[in-house]
């Protein structure tokens, strides 16, 4: 039964998941929980969005392998689907243009849900064009309406922080008119750094912080390591993940080494910066 009083939200996730982990999947539940337990949204969707291959990302392997193991991954998920728009195009996108994107689907699934109330849609499309990027307070698709939320993990919260990476009219826009969930990584401070941001401060409201009390350090780069060493990797990934990943032999010292020549644009460099990448 739907709840009148609480706000519909969409988690939208995007990465690299080179492969998914069974953190990527943990993200998702702890944000719904932690939303849900506020009393004032009611979440009813999660997309995973894989980044293309454009984005060269030293040991990125093929978007088509990316895009299937996250595909397995999320088979049993009532509610966390994956979508390969971001993956298909030949160019990297931009985040903000990814939300956009996601935001106009939604906008469209509305308009078909209510077209028989064309007048309401179109005011509702007006308000929403007209929409500034430095308003405080997050902004539905109509009333009853979902609301797209970014959702990441505390490092590419701080990654906003990283001089050239991110344009700050994006940050304004995903934080200020979308609206962020994060979670709490090992060794980061995401309340520290929001504090220390005078931009995401402004949007502090926009930006719920989700402490993830079980530290759980799984990354995907620490995933690649143990593959090409030879080492087990169950029980950090789906099973059907890790049969797919030995099915097509993927995460070898060859693999890792793709992309490794590639001279990197400005929204590379946090890639080849991010101490999480190694050779
Ligand atoms: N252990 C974790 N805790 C919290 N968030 C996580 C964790 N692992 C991944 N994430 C988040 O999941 C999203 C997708 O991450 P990504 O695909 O870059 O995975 P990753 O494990 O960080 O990858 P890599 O190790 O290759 O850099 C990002 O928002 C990232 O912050
Ligand atoms: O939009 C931007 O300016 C921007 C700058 C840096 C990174 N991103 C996105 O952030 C995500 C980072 O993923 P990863 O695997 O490199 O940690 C990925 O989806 C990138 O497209 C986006």
């Amino acid at each position: 039964m739907e709840n009148p009083t609480t706000s519909k939200v969409v988690l939208l996730a995007c990465g690299s998941f080179n492969p998914i982990t069974n953190m990527h999947l943990r993200m998702f539940e702890l944000a719904r929980d932690h939303l849900e337990d506020t009393g004032q949204y009611s979440v009813i969707k999660g997309i995973i969005s894989p980044v293309g291959d454009a984005y060269k990302k030293k040991g990125l392997i093929e978007a088509s392998h990316r895009v299937e193991m996250a595909r397995l991954a999320t088979e049993s998920s009532e509610w966390i689907t994956v979508d390969s728009w971001e993956s298909q195009q030949s160019d990297w996108v931009e985040t903000s243009k990814v939300i956009r994107h996601h935001y106009e689907e939604l906008l469209a699934r509305e308009h078909n849900r209510d077209d028989v109330d064309t007048v309401k849609y179109t005011k509702k499309r007006r308000i929403e064009e007209n929409y500034i990027a430095s308003s405080l307070s997050p902004l539905s698709l109509c009333s009853d309406g979902p609301q797209l939320m970014l959702l990441c993990g505390a490092d590419v919260l701080e990654s906003f922080g990283i001089p050239n990476l991110w344009k700050q009219e994006d940050i304004a826009e995903i934080v200020g008119r979308y609206g962020l969930v994060c979670v709490t990584r090992s060794g980061s401070d995401p309340h520290k750094f929001i504090n220390q941001s005078d931009d995401l401060w402004k949007y502090r409201k926009n930006i719920h912080v989700v402490h993830e009390w079980v530290t759980n350090d799984i990354s995907a780069t620490h995933v690649r390591r143990a593959l090409r060493r030879g080492r087990s990797v169950r029980y950090l990934l789906p099973e059907s993940v890790v049969r797919y990943v030995q099915e097509h032999s993927l995460y070898s010292a060859e693999s890792e080494q793709k992309n490794a020549d590639v001279v990197l644009a400005p929204f590379q460099k946090y890639s080849d910066a991010s101490t999480k990448t190694e050779s």
